[in-house]
């Protein structure tokens, strides 16, 4: 279970003096005041506009985003007091692949966070053939991920978090840049990796994919959470704050769907 207390989050506020008497205030409030509970094996989506602080919300989950003020526990545990098991339960994929692999193929790449866990070689071996077949990947290890495919390193970026067997896997725009059948890969898995027993939390600006396997819907606007609730009562809300919703997608059933930006 993840659980925000009061979350909130500056940019540039430590960068001020804190003498200076006249300094104008141009921090950004990314994360405004955001109290959230994500149960183990929750299905959620966090939508909204770019710039609403998706990223910087979902990155307080493990520490990568520490907050200015309010609390993030993971099973109970604040994260500012261990690090490493918020590490271990949350997994994360950032939007660009490219800002995570880390090495020069496929299998040493999802290798790495179990290796700098000190795990047995042959524990490492078992988690890294099971990630891979999990993201359909199976046999590619030796793969260089500089001949991969945009879908391809997006599914090596969610092998090498499953790796880990986090309890809740966050996927931050998994979507990004890919196209139908990439996209339609990368949902496959997350919802097998959700079938197992995996939370899983998709950013997205876009709900058209998703929406579909979400038990819940997060919409967020200016830092703050403006919706939460099941995906019929959510979705019409949505396209109000600039998050692309499915045609068609009439479950409260008003004519929100005819809202959509479908191109
Ligand atoms: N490193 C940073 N330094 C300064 N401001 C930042 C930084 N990262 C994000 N911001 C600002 O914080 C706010 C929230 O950004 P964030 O990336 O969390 O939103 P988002 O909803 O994930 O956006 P996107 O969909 O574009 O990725 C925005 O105003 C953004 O410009």
């Amino acid at each position: 279970m993840i659980t925000l207390e009061d979350v909130t989050c500056r940019y540039g506020a430590h960068d001020r003096g804190e003498d200076d008497g006249d300094a104008i205030d141009d921090s950004v409030l990314a994360v405004d005041d955001v109290t959230l509970s994500v149960p183990d094996g929750e299905f959620l989506v966090v939508a909204g506009a770019n710039g609403s602080g998706k990223t910087t919300l979902v990155r307080t989950f493990n520490g990568l985003v520490r907050p200015d003020s309010g609390t993030v526990s993971v099973n109970g545990t604040p994260v500012s007091e261990d690090l490493v098991a918020a590490r271990a339960a949350v997994g994360m994929t950032f939007q660009d692949p490219r800002d995570q692999l880390v090495s020069a193929t496929v299998g040493g790449d999802v290798a790495f966070g179990p290796e700098n866990l000190g795990l047995p070689r042959e524990e490492i071996d078992r988690r890294v053939e099971a990630a891979l077949d999990a993201v359909d990947m199976a046999g590619r290890g030796d793969d260089r991920i500089t001949t991969l495919s945009g879908g391809e390193r997006q599914r090596v970026a969610i092998a090498g978090a499953l790796a880990m067997e986090p309890d809740h896997l966050v996927c931050d725009e998994p979507f990004t840049g890919l196209d139908e059948p990439a996209r339609e890969s990368v949902l496959t898995r997350l919802r097998e990796r959700h079938a197992g027993g995996t939370g899983v939390v998709v950013v997205t600006h876009d709900l058209r994919d998703v929406v579909g396997f979400a038990d819940r819907v997060v919409g967020l606007d200016d830092g703050r959470i403006v919706v939460d609730g099941p995906p019929s009562e959510a979705v019409p809300t949505l396209s109000d704050i600039g998050v692309r919703v499915p045609a068609g997608f009439d479950a409260a059933g008003d004519d929100h769907a005819g809202r959509s930006d479908e191109p």
